[in-house]
């Protein structure tokens, strides 16, 4: 019999409270406390805690704190990754980010959803579908990534949008919902 996080993983309907998941959050909780506890000056100290957060990373990945997120090792970088103040990441699926992706203040990445019916809603079972990020993408300030989107390489996300679709490689994309607004020349 599958455990309740080989579901959450594979996509399929699972049971948040189950004790070996909610273990794995209290200890990302713990991690991301003292890494947004940590001072400006406290380089190393910063590093080694997103090295245990986030383990699954190349060289490089940097954010401003406040940072949160659930699990922190569904979260997977490229090198060079940047996320500025106060983003969120639920990564109840994995998260991928290619390398030299920026992301502005506030943005907010949602891999976790839960049924539309409201009777499925009420078994308290959710599940999450994985959100992929290409490489040297910018998404500003505010964006909104619902679950399962995909944005290509290169890409610009103005401040602001809600991306609920995925979002091809080399355009400019903005809005509520996030539509392409123009290519961009490379
Ligand atoms: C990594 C970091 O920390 S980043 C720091 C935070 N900074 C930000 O988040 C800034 C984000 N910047 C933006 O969102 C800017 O809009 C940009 C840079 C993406 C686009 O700027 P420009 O190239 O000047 O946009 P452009 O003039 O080509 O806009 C084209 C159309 O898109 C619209 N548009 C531009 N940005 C947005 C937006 N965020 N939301 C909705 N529509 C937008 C414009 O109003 C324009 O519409 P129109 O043709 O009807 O007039």
């Amino acid at each position: 019999m599958k455990s309740e996080k080989e579901k959450m993983l594979a996509g399929e309907l699972y049971n948040a409270l189950d004790p070996q998941l909610s273990e794995e959050r209290l200890q990302a909780r713990l991690l991301l406390k003292a890494l947004n506890d940590a001072r400006e000056d406290q380089t190393e100290e910063r590093t080694r805690i997103l090295r245990e957060l986030i383990p699954n990373t190349k060289a490089g990945l940097w954010l401003q704190p406040p940072f949160y997120c659930d699990y922190g090792y569904n979260i997977v970088t490229g090198e060079n990754v940047f996320f500025n103040f106060n983003c969120v990441v639920l990564d109840v699926a994995q998260v991928t980010i290619g390398s030299r992706t920026l992301f502005g203040p506030n943005v907010q990445a949602y891999t976790a959803t839960h049924p539309m019916n409201y009777k499925e809603r009420a078994t308290g079972l959710e599940f999450a579908k994985p959100i992929v990020i290409g490489e040297d993408v910018w998404i500003g300030g505010s964006v909104v990534i619902c679950p399962g989107v995909t944005i290509g390489d290169r890409t610009v996300i103005g401040a602001g949008s809600v991306v609920t679709k995925d979002i091809p490689a080399d355009v400019f994309a903005a809005g509520n919902p996030c539509r392409v607004i123009r290519p961009l020349e490379q």
